[in-house]
């Protein structure tokens, strides 16, 4: 089992993806849950003050993650319905954060997220993977990169979609969200004291691949 914990935009489900693919191993994206019960709140008209109802959903998320087309990426289904890219947007990423502040909902997830490492190994990325999910992962990394880099990416991200963004919106975004995200009283964002620490401010997405590889050589985990 291998953790990759980090803020928004560090390349946590960029380097996650790559190391599942190399090794086999089953993926798990926790942030994905989050954002799906903040779309579920969306569709249901649910109040982000409520906790009750917001635990409930968590609680009962009715979802699929099924491999995409040719084997890359993956398909989710909530509710029936195919989620299409508005999953992936600052807007329902800042919603996500906000639920995610809320003890009973992450209470709500928790067993969902471990359910995910059975049989073969699994790579998990999020804000607590390390340090609450799997405490005796054999493996965790803290990814990191300065904010203004994130949002660079964030924005070179949204321009191969088409869509202009404000750079200065974009980086105002990431650090509201760095600031709930490491702020909140339940599971805050931080490094796993074991955790192999990586700035990927000036490294490109296969250095990172290879140095967490070579950490993981280094223990002998594979
Ligand atoms: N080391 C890197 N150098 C340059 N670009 C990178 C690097 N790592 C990731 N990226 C790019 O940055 C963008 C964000 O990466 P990614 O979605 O993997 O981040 P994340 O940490 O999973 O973010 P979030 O938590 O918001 O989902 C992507 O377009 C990705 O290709
Ligand atoms: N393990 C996790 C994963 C995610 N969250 C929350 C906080 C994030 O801002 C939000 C969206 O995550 P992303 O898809 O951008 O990785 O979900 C969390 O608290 N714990």
């Amino acid at each position: 089992m291998v953790t990759i914990d980090g803020p928004s935009g560090s390349g946590k489900g960029t380097v996650a993806a790559l190391l599942a693919k190399e090794l086999g191993w089953h993926l798990l994206d926790s942030g994905a849950l989050y954002r799906l019960t903040a779309l579920a709140a969306i569709n249901h008209g649910v109040d982000f003050a409520d906790e009750s109802s917001l635990e409930v959903l968590a609680g009962h998320l009715d979802v699929q993650f099924e491999p995409g087309q040719d084997g890359e990426g993956m398909t989710i289904i909530l509710e029936g319905e195919t989620v299409g890219a508005n999953l992936r947007t600052e807007e329902v990423g800042a919603k996500a954060s906000k639920v995610a502040t809320l003890p009973r909902v992450r209470a709500a997830l928790l067993k969902r997220q471990r359910d995910f490492a059975h049989g073969a190994g699994l790579v998990a990325d999020g804000r607590d993977m390390g340090t609450v999910v799997f405490p005796a992962a054999d493996f965790k990394v803290y990814l990191t990169a300065s904010a203004e880099e994130r949002a660079k990416r964030r924005q070179n991200q949204l321009q191969l979609k088409g869509i202009d963004a404000s750079f200065d919106q974009l980086l105002a975004d990431i650090q509201a969200r760095d600031e709930r995200d490491m702020g909140r009283k339940v599971a805050p964002l931080k490094p796993a004291e074991d955790a192999l620490q990586l700035d990927s401010t000036r490294l490109t997405i296969q250095e990172v691949f290879s140095r967490i590889l070579d950490g993981m050589r280094n223990k002998g985990l594979i």
